[in-house]
């Protein structure tokens, strides 16, 4: 028969010992009282913080600073998913048309690059007055010519719509290319493009939206968008071929070109099958894969809807990262809470876009010198978060040496932990050099397309943040 209990199984728990001496009550009693007295502590603080964050009206300002492509826009859709889930919900749709631009732009580069191979050999084969098979363009007179056959030809007509398509997909996103001039003036093989505005290009794209001017337009929206899935979904096999051929990929390599470690790059079969489809919905990773340029700088509110900042309003500002774009970041500085500062550390062997004599990673140091050295931010908390580290992974592995482009680095060895250390405690020594006030070196390595690590990162990151901003405004 069982065993059945009137009593608590807590309280019994919880209860002292049948044969409890007076030394050992005394004991329990002393350490009872502790508890007691820690636990109203911890009450007391919920409460302060609570109570602060009631009176924390003025909304939390936070800039993300850092050169193009470092990855700031990426980690403000972190903050917009870890948390404003609902906002972020509406928003995810608007990145449908970025993503398949993305996809689009990478195909129509291998087409551009396909034809002038293709011209190439035309115009030798017109300059031979035998009938031999063509010879080796001047390009690649040490290797042998590229075997392009009847199925390029073919992949390349069958592709052609895309070009198209990529034109409406600009013109309904407002955007524009960039050029990204080199120092010479020459322009750059990997165009770019952006948006002018971030609020009218969102709404005009949200076919949900309810701020869609009139029906007619709603419906030519959703026209235009159903095409450009019809279109793709038609293309996608031959998207799939051209990237899988290798003499595409053989003439890839001859010209240096990694497609791949591009961003904004989808033309893997995983991604193609989900996003040249006639019914594509984008997908979280999908939307901080992609790359859409920012131009000025973009101010977003985030009202915080869970976390230990819940109810608090944030104000993030995005900033167009490229040099041209970073005088417009100091009207920012005066009263800004805490600065994110990304410094992508995988680049340690790139130049900068818009001026190859400048390394990308001495473009950072640089940069954070500037942050650091400068007075209007001597209140701002600084974050550093080293980012791109699953690139960085990937290149070390791939071969890349550190010591081949930072002679400092020595024989150290080659691996991630080694590296991101040596380059964190670069940033560290230069934060120490231009110290304008005491401040606590913060550092994240980061990889700021992992959403499920990021949203760890940022927990910490905006803990930290309103905890100095409510004792700063004397409210805790
Ligand atoms: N693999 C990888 N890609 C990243 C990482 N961070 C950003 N990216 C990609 O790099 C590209 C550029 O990131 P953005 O966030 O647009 O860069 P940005 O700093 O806002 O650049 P600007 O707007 O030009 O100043 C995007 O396609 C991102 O998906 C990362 O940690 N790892
Ligand atoms: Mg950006």
């Amino acid at each position: 028969m069982g065993l059945t209990l009137d009593v608590d199984p807590l309280t019994l728990a919880l209860a002292p010992p049948p044969d409890e001496t007076e030394e050992q009550r005394e004991q329990r009693l002393e350490e009872e009282e502790h508890a007691r007295r820690v636990s109203e502590e911890i009450d007391e603080q919920i409460r302060k913080e609570g109570a602060a964050l009631r009176k924390q009206k003025k909304p939390i300002k936070v800039l993300l600073l850092g050169q193009s492509e470092s990855g700031k826009s990426t980690t403000l859709k972190n903050f917009q998913l870890a948390y404003a889930a609902q906002a972020w919900a509406k928003e995810r749709l608007a990145w449908k048309a970025v993503i398949q631009l993305n996809l689009i732009r990478h195909v129509v580069i291998i087409l551009d690059l396909l034809t002038q191979e293709m011209s190439k050999v035309t115009s030798e084969e017109s300059s031979s007055d035998s009938d031999e098979p063509s010879r080796p363009s001047r390009q690649a007179t040490s290797s042998p010519p590229l075997r392009l056959t009847e199925k390029h030809r073919l992949l390349k007509l069958r592709l052609a719509p895309l070009r198209s398509v990529r034109e409406d997909l600009q013109a309904r996103l407002g955007a524009s290319d960039w050029p990204a001039p080199r120092a010479s003036g020459e322009k750059s093989k990997m165009q770019d493009f952006f948006v002018r505005s971030n609020a009218t290009w969102k709404s005009s794209l949200r076919s949900n939206s309810a701020k869609w001017p009139s029906d007619h337009n709603r419906r030519k929206g959703q026209d235009e968008s159903n095409e450009t899935g019809e279109v793709l979904a038609s293309c996608a096999e031959d998207i799939k071929a051209l990237w899988a051929d290798d003499v595409i990929q053989e003439m890839l390599k001859r010209r240096r070109l990694r497609l791949d470690l591009q961003p904004g790059f989808f033309l893997h079969e995983r991604d193609v099958d989900r996003i040249a489809t006639r019914d594509y919905s984008p997908a979280d990773e999908d939307v901080v894969r992609s790359r859409l340029r920012t131009l000025g700088v973009q101010e977003h509110r985030i009202h915080f809807e869970t976390g230990s900042a819940a109810g608090t309003d944030w104000c993030l500002y995005d900033v167009g990262g490229s040099r041209t774009q970073r005088a417009a970041w100091f009207p920012y500085f005066d009263d800004c809470s805490a600065i994110i500062f990304l410094a992508p550390i995988s680049c340690f062997d790139e130049k900068l876009a818009e001026d190859r004599r400048v390394n990308r990673l001495e473009d950072s140091y640089q940069l954070w010198k500037m942050i650091c050295s400068n007075k209007l931010l001597s209140k701002a908390q600084i974050i550093l978060f080293l980012n791109k580290c699953d690139l960085l992974d990937k290149k070390l592995k791939s071969g890349v040496r550190v010591r081949d482009c930072v002679p400092s680095y020595g024989d150290r060895k080659n691996d991630l932990q080694t590296v991101a250390q040596y380059f964190a405690q670069h940033f560290k020594e230069i934060a120490k050099q231009h110290v304008v006030t005491a401040r606590p070196f913060r550092v994240h390595l980061t990889s700021v397309v992992d959403t499920q690590a990021t949203a760890l990162t940022l927990g910490i990151v905006g803990e930290n943040i309103l905890r100095t901003q409510l004792r700063d405004a004397d409210l805790l």
